[in-house]
């Protein structure tokens, strides 16, 4: 298992933080209701792609691009990924910022896992750190019927648990409902980190409407055809979708791209 910690300097945090969730967004269940801050944030290489082939974990970030993803991590309450991501990737899906000192800064795993294939043990990433305290329990968003009795008791274990949605005519669920149910549950932000379908489907009309702030780690490399790759499907009548209040950070050999949705109604 990774021991590592990694360092973020304090002084690369100021240009980060007009895409960020408000520090005042406390994750206590509160009366004003609002929807969940929704941060979109990936590595792609320049060819777009998120990794190398469906099924293959593959490195883009460099250490300082790295440990930047970890800072974003502790500045949200949870941190979302389909369940191909979590199949494929077995991550660990906690901070390892070496300012972490307790369970309450370490962001809450989704995965969106609707008809129940993340076959998760004790053995997994995720559950094996939330068992060490070291993340906290995921919670996996599924259809009624397909969460599993033995997995929901290690959920349980853990500090984690399924939660319920139904599924569109397209066996998926409603971003609106992903963060409705999240609201319910006192998410006040949430980082979404892939993979490829997830972010495609974040991008299109009108779901980007949800998204409040885009964080792309862009790695000198070309990864070639074949990869899981960022290119959303293009709305009729849009020529192409942009990004507005954009900044450029570089962090080591990767550069940090930040930006909002640029929407005709915007
Ligand atoms: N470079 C980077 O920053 C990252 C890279 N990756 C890479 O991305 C790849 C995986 O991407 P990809 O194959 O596109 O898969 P995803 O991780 O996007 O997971 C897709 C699956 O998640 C479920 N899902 C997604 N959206 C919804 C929804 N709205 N409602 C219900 N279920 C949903 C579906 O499960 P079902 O089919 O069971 O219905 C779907 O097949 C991996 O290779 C991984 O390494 C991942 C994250 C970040
Ligand atoms: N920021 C970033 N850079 C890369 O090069 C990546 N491959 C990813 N992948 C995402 O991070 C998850 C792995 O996280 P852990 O280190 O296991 O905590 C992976 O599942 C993707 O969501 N991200």
């Amino acid at each position: 298992m990774s021991r590592e910690t990694l360092p973020f300097p304090h002084s690369s945090i100021p240009p980060l933080k007009p895409y960020l969730p408000p520090s005042s967004l406390s994750s206590s269940p509160s009366s004003s209701h609002s929807k969940p801050h929704l941060t979109l944030t990936y590595a792609t290489s320049l060819d777009a792609a998120l990794s190398l082939a469906p099924g293959v974990r593959t490195t883009l970030s460099g250490p300082y691009s790295k440990s930047m993803t970890h800072y974003l991590r502790t500045r949200h309450d949870a941190i979302l990924v389909g369940c191909t991501t979590a199949i494929v990737d077995n991550p660990a899906l906690n901070s390892r910022l070496d300012t972490i000192t307790s369970l309450d800064q370490q962001p809450r795993p989704i995965i969106l896992d609707p008809k129940g294939r993340w076959e998760f043990t004790e053995d997994s990433q995720v559950i094996r750190l939330a068992a060490e305290f070291k993340g906290k329990g995921p919670w996996v968003i599924t259809t009624r019927g397909k969460e599993g009795k033995e997995r929901g008791e290690l959920l349980g274990r853990v500090g984690g648990k399924y939660l319920f949605l139904e599924v569109g005519e397209n066996g998926r669920f409603k971003w609106g409902d992903v963060l409705g149910l999240l609201e319910e549950e006192g998410v006040k932000s949430v980082m979404v980190e892939g993979g490829g379908e997830v972010i495609n489907s974040l991008l299109v009309e009108p779901e980007n409407k949800l998204v409040d702030s885009v964080i792309v780690t862009i790695a000198p490399a070309w990864l070639g055809q074949g990869g899981v790759v960022v290119s959303p499907v293009r709305t009729e009548g849009q020529e192409q979708l942009r990004l507005k209040d954009v900044s450029w950070q570089p962090h080591g050999e990767d550069v940090v791209l930040c930006g909002r949705i640029f929407t005709q109604l915007s």
